[in-house]
């Protein structure tokens, strides 16, 4: 039965005619979904929501909002998992990208994954909690000298190759170093992976890569080959981001198993022993929503492993090592946003039409996936239950832009006004890691939380490290 008046339904239903059916039971709202929010997240009999047997109202008092609130158990046991699943075929490269501290480095280390990174602000954090060099990978499109100078001297395990300058480059950096760099050229496959246009890579017209098409990527092997410097371990391919779907994986993989025989025909058996890695990427995708329906990571891992033995013995090649750099998949589920709620506004936006915008004390600085990719988020009223109905709502930071949106339309309680705390979950990955600084909001802090208890991994930004920046006369 629905509890709320039929009118205001009609209106708020058309405000977000995407959205479903008004939840009928408010027990529905407070449920904490357990295929989208961390593996410790639950909510108490008081109502409250704890993660890892710590309330989120006790974290925002200690720490205050926005605050990243990271399930540290969850990080790990999903490196586990992943290792679980891709280590009888290969390596298993955590794509730093998605979201890196020190902290979560020395996670990654400790689990036994490999490491990706791609830039030297990543390397570098990467070398002061001593991850090991030799497992770890230089990716970029436009790697500057120095940052390929500090991977050969750190002695990184492999660099992946993205343009002819840099192949030049990095083997005239390895030579002055007496080194032999082992690299692997990123191959652009032409797939168009189902995912938002921004977060595909592999359609031929866009910036990562060498083409296959036109024989770029032979070109590019052939000029490795060429070099004195540098060892061609592997191929590489990344086809995109939040993929639930395994058929592109499946073209990439046939594609670039196409180009390793052309490579072995062209260079024979022996000049190519060492050419034993292929690398799908990363890319694999998580539950944002309820309905989002991910294939387990142990059926991802068979599927692909299925595909690349299939299409190596298709091309009469022995299956070479298969190498994934998850990201998401690692970092994303086990980590929820707690903003407090600050004000609340219904805003006339049409006949008989209302719209409810719930503002918080966060936005795009700390979450630009909904304006940059409409990304869809589950929210929940984290420190009390409501039996009010639910409301179709906006929820939106505090910048100064329209578009600065956290959650486009969502259900929340009617009555969930300031004060009260609102937690977006998988926010895990690309979100610290592309929060900025826009309006000043200050970046938030980043507390991990484990058996019981609760320790910052990053500080809240002050204004003094703003004006830390400032060159004054
Ligand atoms: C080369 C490469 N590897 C790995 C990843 C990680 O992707 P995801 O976080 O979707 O697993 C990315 C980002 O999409 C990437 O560009
Ligand atoms: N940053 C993107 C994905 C691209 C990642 C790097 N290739 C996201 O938030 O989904």
């Amino acid at each position: 039965m629905n509890a709320h008046p039929a009118g205001p339904r009609h209106a708020d239903m058309l405000a977000a005619p995407h959205l479903a059916e008004r939840p009928s039971d408010p027990a529905e709202l407070a449920m904490i979904p357990a295929n989208v929010w961390p593996r410790n997240a639950v909510r108490r009999d008081s109502g409250e929501v704890e993660i890892a047997g710590v309330g989120l109202t006790e974290l925002a008092e200690t720490y205050g909002t926005p605050l990243f609130v990271v399930d540290e158990a969850d990080f790990r046991s999903r490196c586990a998992d992943m290792l679980a699943a891709f280590g009888p075929y290969g390596r298993v490269h955590y794509a730093s990208k998605a979201f890196l501290s020190t902290q979560v480095a020395r996670w990654v280390d400790e689990e036994g994954l490999s490491l990706d990174v791609c830039t030297g602000g990543e390397l570098a954090i990467a070398r002061h909690v001593g991850f090991p060099p030799e497992r770890i990978a230089l990716h970029g499109n436009n790697k500057s000298v120095d940052e390929l100078a500090m991977a050969l001297d750190m002695g990184v395990g492999h660099i992946v190759l993205d343009s002819m300058i840099e192949i030049e480059r990095l083997d005239e950096l390895a030579g002055a170093r007496g080194v032999v760099a082992d690299v692997l050229v990123r191959v652009t496959v032409g797939v168009e992976a189902h995912t938002h246009e921004f977060i595909s890579t592999a359609h031929d017209d866009q910036k990562f890569g060498f083409a296959l098409a036109g024989g770029v990527a032979m070109d590019a092997v052939r000029r490795v080959f060429a070099t004195d410097n540098l060892r061609l371990v592997g191929l590489h391919s990344h086809i995109g981001s939040q993929i639930f779907d395994m058929d592109g994986f499946e073209v990439a993989a046939h594609r670039v198993l196409g180009l390793l025989k052309e490579i072995v025909a062209e260079f024979g058996v022996d000049k190519t022993a060492q050419l034993s890695v292929v690398d799908l990427g990363g890319g694999l995708g998580i539950s944002y929503l309820p309905e989002d329906d991910p294939l387990p990571i142990g059926d991802v891992a068979e599927t692909l492993a299925d595909i690349v033995r299939r299409e190596s013995a298709a091309v009469g090649l022995p299956m070479p090592t298969l190498a994934v750099e998850p990201g998401r998949a690692v970092a994303g589920p086990g980590t929820v946003t707690l903003y407090r709620v600050g004000t609340v506004k219904v805003v006339t936006v049409g006949k008989n039409l209302t719209r409810r915008y719930v503002s918080v004390d966060g936005g795009m600085s700390d979450n630009i996936r909904t304006g940059l990719y409409q990304a869809e988020y589950d929210i929940r009223l984290v420190s009390r239950v409501s039996q009010t109905p639910a409301v179709v709502s906006r929820v939106v930071g505090k910048h100064c832009e329209s578009g600065d949106i956290v959650i486009k339309d969502c259900w929340l309680p009617g009555d969930v006004g300031p004060g009260d705390l609102v937690a977006v979950a998988a926010t895990g990955a690309y979100c610290y890691s592309m929060s900025s600084r826009y309006n000043m909001v200050l970046r938030p802090a980043v507390a991990a939380v484990r058996a019981g208890s609760a320790r910052m991994m990053l500080r809240r930004e002050t204004i003094d490290d703003f004006l830390a920046l400032e060159v004054t006369e």
